[in-house]
């Protein structure tokens, strides 16, 4: 990395995070019209990672979808609500926020997800659907999602690659690997290009950690 990020608010509009990201030594924009995608390689350290799934390990509960639609099969993982005061999570927070210049306090508190052998996470968008029963709930105080930034804590055995079905592009988990995309089309709609799912873990465990940006400033 070379320069200081410029401040990029909530992401909304896009430009000053994707000139952030732009500007990172050997990061990818993954190539196409419909989705604004970028891939960092090592971007934490294997021990910082190694770290956070101890804390995911430690406290875990069924992760939760909104909108349920009725598939119990359709998000079988666990996650872990990190706490925003342990030193580890200040860390990962500072670091994404020196790369994307996204401003922390238009974030979501990092959460951490735990896949073991045939969980999943299906094809779904991060965005609050507008139609949606819980979109009230979701997003009447913060909006709705920006920017999702999600970093691989290690590499299960087979399987748990993330899969963007629209632009056909599946990105194989690898330690210390961040993804970052923007949620939303250039006029600020919502991009249903955005379509991702978290594939099944064939052997071993998967665990990443999520970060969601907001239109305005975090609360529930
Ligand atoms: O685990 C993955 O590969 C995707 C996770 C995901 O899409 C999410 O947590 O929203
Ligand atoms: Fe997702």
């Amino acid at each position: 990395m070379t320069a200081a990020a410029q401040p990029a608010g909530s992401g909304l509009p896009p430009e000053p995070v994707i000139a952030n990201l732009m500007r990172v030594r050997g990061i990818q924009r993954v190539p196409s019209p419909r989705l604004t995608l970028f891939v960092q390689r090592g971007f934490l350290p294997p021990d910082l990672c190694a770290a956070i799934c101890g804390l995911i390990d430690s406290n875990r509960r069924p992760s939760t979808v909104s909108d349920p639609n009725g598939d119990d099969a359709f998000r079988t993982s666990e996650t872990c609500d990190l706490s925003p005061d342990d030193p580890i999570v200040i860390e990962v927070e500072a670091r994404i926020a020196a790369l994307t210049g996204l401003d922390p306090q238009y974030g979501e508190p990092i959460q951490g997800q735990r896949y073991a052998v045939g969980q999943q996470f299906k094809a779904h968008t991060d965005f609050f659907d507008v139609d949606g029963v819980d979109y009230e709930r979701y997003t009447s105080v913060a909006g709705n999602r920006t920017w999702t930034v999600m970093i691989y804590l290690n590499e299960p055995k087979a399987g748990g690659a993330t899969r963007f079905k629209e632009i056909d592009k599946i990105v194989p988990p690898e330690t210390g690997k961040l993804l970052a995309w923007n949620n939303r089309l250039a006029d600020g709609g919502l991009n249903g290009a955005t379509l991702h799912a978290g594939m099944k873990v064939r052997a071993g465990t998967k665990y990443v950690i999520t970060k969601w940006f907001r239109e305005r400033p975090w609360g529930w």
